[in-house]
C-alpha cells in the first residue's frame, strides 16, 4: 500500500496554487539572473529597510501566532520575535548584501592545446523551494540568500508561524518593489495544508528546481518518499560530544555544557555525551553536576549511572533528538567505542571530540562521516554565521552538492564558457 494518500479535489486546488507560484517565480528569476551586483544589493537594502519600518505589523502578527500556539517552551522560543530579534533579522539581510556576489565567479579556467579557452562559471540554481520550521528568521534569511545568489524562492513556513511569515514576506516584497525588482522573487505558500509540501516536493509542475527541507523525522520520511526534484536535505541534528581519554576536564565541562544548554532547541545542540571509560570516573561527575545545575536532565547507560546521578537511558534515547534540556550519556571504550556509537546513531549533522591528543583528533575528524566534525569546540558552532559565511539557509545533512552550512556560494551551480577562434573537432 502506498504511503502517499491519493489526491482529492482540495489537493488538486493546492497543487494549482503551488504551480502558479512556480510559474511566477520562474518569470521573476529570469529578470534577477540578469541583475547586477549593485541592483541586488539595493534590493536587499530596501528589503531590510521595510522589515524595520514594518516592525509593529510583524510583531502584531507574531503575537497572534504565539497566542494560538500549543508547542512547548523551546519551540515557542524559536517562534518568538521581539524588536531586538527583528532588528537582527534586518541586520542579517544587510550582512548578506555586503557579501561577495557568488554569481559569475570564475571557479576554474584553462587553455587547451587546440587554443580553446575554457571557464567554469558560477550561475544561480533557479527557483528554490524552502520548507522550514516555525522559525520566523528563516523567512528573511532564506529570501536574502536566495536573492543574492540569483535565485527566486518559494517559502513554506511552519504552520504555527504562517501569520508572522506572511507579514515578513509582505515587507520583503514591498522592499523588492521599492527597488524596482519583481516581487515574485520572494513568495510564500499561503495555506497551512501539508498537501502544499507534497506539491513542492513534486517540483511545482516544473516551477521548482531544488528543494531545501529543514525539519525532523516526519519531514524526512515524506521527502524520501515523494521528492522528484533535487533535495538539499537540512534534516535533524542528533549531535554527539565525545570526551576522549586525553580531554582536559574543565574544557570537557565547559564545551559539553555549551553544546547542550546554550540553546537546547536548535539542530546543532548536542543530544548525546560519550565519555571514554579511561576518564569517566574523573570527568563525568563534574560534567553531570554542571549540566544538572543548569537544569539539564541526564539519561545514562549503566556505566554512566554508576558514576553520577541520572535517569536510565533506553536504546531509544540514543536515537532521539530531544531539542530540549535532556542529554543521553554513555560510557564508551576508547575512540573505537565512540566511533562505533556515532556511526550507529548520528544523523550526519555535527559531532565533536574533546581531546589534547592530536592523533586521536585527526582520526575522529577523518573517520566520523558527518557534515561537520569538530575538535575541542561546541557543536553549537554549527552555523553559517559562526562559520563567517554571513548567514545560512541551514546545515545540509545530505551528501550531494552542498554539505554543512548553506550560504550564498552553495546556492549556485555552474556552467562552462568555451571561447574559440573557429576551431573544429578532428
Ligand atoms: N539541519 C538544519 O539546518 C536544521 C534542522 N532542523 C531540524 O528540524 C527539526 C525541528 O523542527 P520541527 O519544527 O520539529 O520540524 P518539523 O519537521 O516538524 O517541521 C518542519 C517543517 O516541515 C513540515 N513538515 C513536517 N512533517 C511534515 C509532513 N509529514 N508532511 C509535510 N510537511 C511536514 C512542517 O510543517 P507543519 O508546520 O505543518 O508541521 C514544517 O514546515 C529538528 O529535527 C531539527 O534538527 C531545524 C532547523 C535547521
Ligand atoms: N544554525 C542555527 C540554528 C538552526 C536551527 O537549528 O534552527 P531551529 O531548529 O529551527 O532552531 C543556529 O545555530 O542558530
Amino acid at each position: 500500500m502506498s504511503a502517499v494518500r491519493p489526491l482529492d479535489r482540495e489537493d488538486n486546488e493546492i497543487e494549482a496554487i503551488v504551480a502558479r507560484l512556480g510559474r511566477k517565480a520562474r518569470a521573476a528569476q529570469g529578470h534577477l539572473a540578469l541583475a547586477s551586483t549593485e541592483e541586488k544589493r539595493a534590493a536587499l537594502a530596501a528589503m531590510a529597510a521595510r522589515v524595520r519600518s514594518e516592525t509593529e505589523r510583524i510583531l502584531a502578527a507574531n503575537a497572534t501566532d504565539l497566542a494560538a500556539m500549543t508547542s512547548g517552551d523551546a519551540m515557542r522560543d524559536r517562534a518568538t520575535l521581539d524588536a531586538g530579534r527583528l532588528d537582527a533579522m534586518a541586520g542579517a539581510i544587510e550582512t548578506v548584501a555586503a557579501l561577495a556576489d557568488p554569481v559569475g565567479r570564475i571557479l576554474a579556467a584553462w587553455d587547451r592545446p587546440n587554443g580553446l579557452f575554457i571557464e567554469r562559471v558560477a550561475t544561480p540554481l533557479g527557483v528554490i523551494g524552502v520548507i522550514y520550521e516555525s522559525r520566523p528568521n528563516v523567512t528573511a534569511d532564506a529570501s536574502s540568500l536566495c536573492l543574492m545568489s540569483g535565485n527566486a524562492v518559494i517559502l513554506r513556513s511552519g504552520s504555527e508561524t504562517l501569520g508572522t511569515a506572511t507579514a515578513i514576506v509582505d515587507a520583503l516584497r514591498a522592499g523588492l518593489a521599492d527597488a524596482g525588482m519583481p516581487q515574485d522573487l520572494v513568495q510564500l505558500v499561503p495555506v497551512k495544508d501539508r498537501a502544499a509540501v507534497g506539491a513542492m516536493l513534486a517540483g511545482a509542475d516544473g516551477g521548482i528546481d531544488v528543494i531545501v527541507p529543514r525539519g525532523g523525522r516526519t519531514l524526512v520520511e515524506r521527502v524520501e518518499a515523494e521528492a522528484k526534484v533535487p533535495v538539499f536535505a537540512h534534516l535533524e541534528g542528533l549531535c554527539h560530544v565525545f570526551v576522549h581519554a586525553e580531554a582536559d576536564r574543565d574544557m570537557a565541562v565547559a564545551v559539553t555544557l555549551n553544546a547542550k544548554m546554550r540553546r537546547p532547541g536548535i539542530c546543532g545542540a548536542a543530544e548525546t555525551l560519550l565519555v571514554d571509560a579511561a576518564v569517566a570516573r574523573s570527568h563525568l561527575p563534574a560534567i553531570a553536576e554542571a549540566l544538572a545545575a543548569a537544569g539539564c536532565t541526564l539519561r545514562g547507560d549503566a556505566r554512566a549511572r554508576a558514576l553520577a546521578p541520572m535517569e536510565e537511558a533506553t536504546a531509544k534515547d540514543f536515537a532521539t533528538e530531544y531539542l530540549a534540556p535532556i542529554l543521553s550519556v554513555a560510557v564508551v571504550d576508547g575512540l573505537d567505542g565512540a566511533l562505533a556509537h556515532i556511526a550507529r546513531y548520528s544523523s550526519g549533522h555535527t559531532e565533536s571530540i574533546i581531546t589534547a591528543d592530536e592523533a586521536a583528533a585527526t582520526r575522529f575528524l577523518t573517520e566520523v562521516d558527518s557534515a561537520i566534525v569538530m575538535h575541542n569546540a561546541s557543536t553549537q558552532f554549527a552555523d553559517g554565521g559562526e562559520f563567517g559565511m554571513g548567514a545560512e539557509i541551514g546545515i545540509a545533512t545530505g551528501r550531494m552538492h552542498a554539505r554543512g552550512p548553506v550560504g550564498v556560494e552553495q546556492l549556485t551551480t555552474f556552467k562552462y564558457r568555451v571561447h574559440g577562434k573557429g576551431q573544429t573537432r578532428p
